[in-house]
């Protein structure tokens, strides 16, 4: 496990996306993302959040603009080494249904180019399932026969095994009961600090990056229309549409510490 403690800074540089006979789905976005730091990218449905995710990892390619990790322009890396170099998980994971465990665990090692021996591969898949805290017997079940949340962690550990600085997430609790999505949170926030990586994490609710980034970005139509901590938006800061987010967590708490009176 590199154990580096330095994720790169991930650099938007004036980044725009249109899709073919549509609007601007990114719009001329300028930003950087300290290394290090856990961001939230938030905002209603079709704001084009999971399209400037995908930039950096160039499963979707800008029509103007570029990225850049650390120093290095994400074009200028050929494609199987950038996503080495970055971890992504997303929705429905993504498993393959007639690979074991262990053996979509190890997958990117493969896809990577490494083809370490047997007992390095096991033992590798058997830390990956020990930094997600399944149990390693899991290794040999076929996905099908775990839980969602289960899925889910073995999507993480299959993200991490080729040790990338970099954590890309995409909605990646949006189908869990919220029991397991607020544990797999705080599991994804505890290997973040763990790692030392930088996460992005698209997600549609406002408590959860409330409670794990340390920067949430709001988009709108394409651009970022809100870039604040969660206590500046908690203090009221980040503009109306901002607001109206944090409005939703905070009056559900509220009416809870109102029925517990
Ligand atoms: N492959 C595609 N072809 C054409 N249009 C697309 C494509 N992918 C996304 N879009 C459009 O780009 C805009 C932004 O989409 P995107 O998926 O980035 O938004 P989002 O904020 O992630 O939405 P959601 O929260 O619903 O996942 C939307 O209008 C969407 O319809």
């Amino acid at each position: 496990m590199s154990l580096d403690l330095s994720g790169p800074a991930v650099a938007f540089h004036r980044i725009a996306k249109h899709y073919a006979g549509g609007s601007a789905a990114v719009d001329e976005v300028t930003l950087t993302i300290a290394g290090g730091s856990f961001v939230a990218l938030v905002g209603s449905s079709g704001s084009g959040k999971s399209t400037l995710l995908k930039m950096i990892n160039r499963l979707v390619e800008p029509t103007a603009g570029h990225v850049t990790l650390g120093d290095h322009d994400v074009r200028d890396q050929a494609s199987h080494r950038l996503r080495r170099a970055i971890g992504y998980v997303f929705q429905n994971v993504g498993l393959f249904p007639h690979l074991t465990v262990a053996e979509n665990i190890a997958l990117p090692l493969r896809i990577a180019g490494q083809r370490p021996p047997r007992e390095q591969r096991e033992a590798r898949v058997g830390e990956m399932l020990d930094l997600v805290d399944l149990p390693r017997a899991l290794g040999s079940r076929l996905p099908d026969a775990l839980s969602g949340g289960q899925r889910q962690r073995v999507g993480v550990a299959r993200a991490l095994v080729t040790g990338p600085q970099l954590l890309l997430l995409d909605e990646p609790f949006g189908a869990l009961d919220p029991i397991t999505r607020s544990a797999l949170g705080d599991a994804v926030q505890a290997l973040h600090r763990r790692l030392g990586l930088t996460t992005i994490m698209v997600t549609h609710d406002m408590a959860e990056a409330l409670l794990l980034a340390d920067r949430i970005l709001v988009m709108d139509h394409g651009r970022i229309i809100a870039d604040e901590t969660p206590a500046a938006l908690l203090a009221g800061d980040g503009g109306d549409q901002a607001q109206a987010l944090v409005a939703v967590p905070r009056d559900q708490a509220l009416r809870l510490a109102g029925l517990a009176r």
